[in-house]
This record gives structure tokens, C-alpha cells and sequence, in this order.
């Protein structure tokens, strides 16, 4: 009877199995995206699609999966006066410029760089693609060609790179704010803290005039120290600061409140997803695979629940079995 019943048992079970969510895998190397696989029906279908790379000994592979959180944050030209969240749309109704989109997909983020937790946006994707560079350069010449700016304040080192070309196209002198000790003439400094540590700024004595209508220009503001600082010096100098300009601000760094009520104007901002990329492969990603992991594992034992436990005449049957091969 001990012996019917578990057969029964296992017979049953066999037959779950067969009917059930199995994914063969034809070898090892294989598993990962037959687990994937298997987790696919588990996932609502609505959610958003990312894609990233698991590394493995020697190769790496990619694993596509769907999460509800989005990788690339909403685009979209802003300038507001310092510590306010009203948001001045820039003339070309840049909500819907497609000109926003390829300059945000051309810049590429490293996480960790230069030191851990730091998402670095990296410009230099952007200056690679010369169609998103010059529309980068032209949305700024659009906003401040009418705006009877004198000067055009660069920010060392990558504001020199966007700087240059805006003060030629609007008519402009272009003055480089360096890091110490660069610059040879008389110069006046400020010293500022960085996201990732502390600098300092110069700016040649006699460059800027008294009544000049300055543009401040960088590729990003994040604690907002670096601007407030080349502020400070152009207002030293009796200069009118008109506005500061970057590609990209982080706004949970605050960096708009420091700038003493001068407006700043934006092409893109980088949201929280963007320095929690990293988090977000950590926990949301992750998260859902170990559930997606935790499910199929949680199918499994139930199969071998199934099959093993709930009869006790099956584990006797089995502790029958072994005490007969051990004589
Ligand atoms: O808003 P903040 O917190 O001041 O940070 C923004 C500044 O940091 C970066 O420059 P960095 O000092 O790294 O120098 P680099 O351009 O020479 O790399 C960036 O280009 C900005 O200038
Ligand atoms: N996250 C960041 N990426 C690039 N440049 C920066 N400067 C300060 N923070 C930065």
C-alpha cells in the first residue's frame, strides 16, 4: 500500500511538472536566460524595458528585463530665477525640440567616476555627435544672441568647450575662469567647494569691465559652487550678470539656490534616476529578478514538495528503500 501510494506521488508530480512552467536550459552557460525566460510571464507586461550587462568570468551578456522605473529622464529646456521653480520655456517651444532628446541621449553617464556614488555625466559623447554638439551651441545662441550680452564668462575646463563658440556667434568677448595658477596676469580668485572636493577660480584683472553684461557658461551645475563663484568674480569686477547657462543640472544637489537670484538656464536635467542608476541596478533591478528568481525557486520547491513531503508513507517508503541498500 506504502509502496502504491508512492508512486502515485511521483507519477502526480511527473505530471505537474510536465504541464507546469519548465524551461530546459541545453547547458550551463544557458540557465541565466532560461531563467529569464521563465520570469518573463511573471512580470507585468506594461512595465518598461532596460537592458543591462551581467558580467561573467570572461564574457559578459545581456539580459533584458522589465522594470517599472524609467532609465532616461523627461528632457526639457528651463530658466528660472535662483531658489524659484518657475520654468521659462525657451522661444523654440522646446518641450517638444527634438533637438533636447539627441543632446540627451549623447551623453553618456559613469557611474562611480571620479570616485564612488559620483554618476559622471560625460560630455564628451555629446561632442562626438557633431549634429547634437552644433544644436547644443545653436539653442544657446538662439536663447542669448538678442540679449545684448558683452561677455561670455567660461567655467575651466568644460566650459571653455561650449563658451568659445556661443561668444563668436553672438558677438561676444569670451573670458576663460581658470583653476589657480593658470592664468599669467593679475588675477582675482574665489575659492569653492565641489560634489567631489574643493577648487579654486581666477580671472585675469582687466578682462571684464564694469557694466559689461556677462553670460556665464558651463556643461553642468551640481552643488552650484562652481558658478557661484565665477558670479562672485564678475560682480567683484562691477560686471552685470545676466544669466547662467549649462547643458546639465542635477537638481537634488540644490546647486540653483546658491547662485544669489541669478536666473539659470538648462538644456537638461538630470533627475534622480541619473545619480541613482547605479541604486537602481542595485535595488529595483536586482530586486525584481531575485523575485523573479525567488518565484521560479518557490515552483520548484512546491513541485518537490509535492512530490516528497506530503506523504509520510513516501518518506517511509524512501527510508524503507535506503535501509534495504545499506544490507
Ligand atoms: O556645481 P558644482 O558642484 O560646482 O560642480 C560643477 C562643476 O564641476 C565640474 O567641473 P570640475 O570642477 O570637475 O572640473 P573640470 O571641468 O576641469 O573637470 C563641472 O564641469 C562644473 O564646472
Ligand atoms: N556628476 C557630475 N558629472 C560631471 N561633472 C560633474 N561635476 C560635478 N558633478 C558632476
Amino acid at each position: 500500500m506504502r509502496g502504491f501510494f508512492g508512486a502515485r506521488m511521483i507519477s502526480y508530480g511527473l505530471k505537474r511538472m510536465q504541464s507546469g512552467v519548465g524551461v530546459c536550459c541545453s547547458s550551463s552557460s544557458n540557465w541565466l536566460f532560461g531563467l529569464a525566460a521563465a520570469a518573463a510571464p511573471l512580470l507585468p507586461s506594461s512595465l518598461t524595458t532596460i537592458s543591462f550587462p551581467i558580467s561573467k568570468s570572461s564574457s559578459s551578456s545581456l539580459i533584458t528585463l522589465s522594470t517599472p522605473l524609467l532609465i532616461s529622464s523627461p528632457l526639457r529646456s528651463i530658466a528660472s530665477a535662483s531658489g524659484s521653480s518657475q520654468l521659462n520655456e525657451m522661444a523654440s517651444d522646446d518641450a517638444q525640440d527634438p533637438r533636447l532628446q539627441r543632446i540627451s541621449s549623447a551623453i553618456r553617464v559613469i557611474p562611480d567616476f571620479p570616485k564612488p556614488g559620483i554618476m559622471f555625466q560625460d560630455i564628451t559623447t555629446l561632442l562626438l555627435d557633431t549634429k547634437a554638439f552644433k544644436d547644443t551651441i545653436d539653442l544657446f545662441v538662439e536663447r542669448y544672441r538678442d540679449q545684448n550680452i558683452s561677455v561670455v564668462a567660461g567655467v575651466e575646463a568644460r566650459g571653455f568647450i561650449f563658451g568659445p563658440p556661443i561668444a563668436l556667434a553672438i558677438g561676444a568677448k569670451f573670458v576663460p575662469m581658470r583653476k589657480p595658477n593658470k592664468l599669467p596676469g593679475e588675477v582675482i580668485s574665489e575659492e569653492y567647494s565641489l560634489e567631489y572636493g574643493t577648487d579654486k577660480m581666477e580671472m585675469h584683472v582687466g578682462a571684464v569691465q564694469r557694466g559689461d553684461r556677462a553670460l556665464v557658461i558651463d556643461d553642468l551645475i551640481a552643488t552650484g559652487g562652481t558658478l557661484c563663484a565665477a558670479i562672485k568674480l564678475l560682480e567683484r569686477v562691477q560686471a552685470q550678470v545676466v544669466e547662467c547657462a549649462c547643458v546639465i543640472e542635477l537638481p537634488e544637489l540644490k546647486g540653483r539656490d546658491k547662485l544669489t537670484g541669478k536666473p539659470l538656464f538648462v538644456l537638461k536635467q538630470k533627475t534622480a534616476e541619473a545619480r541613482h542608476t547605479r541604486d537602481l541596478y542595485n535595488s529595483s533591478s536586482i530586486s525584481i529578478l531575485k523575485k523573479s528568481f525567488n518565484n521560479i525557486t518557490r515552483r520548484i520547491k512546491a513541485l518537490n514538495v509535492f512530490i516528497l513531503t506530503p506523504s509520510i508513507e513516501f518518506c517511509y517508503e524512501i527510508d524503507h528503500i535506503i535501509s534495504l541498500s545499506k544490507h
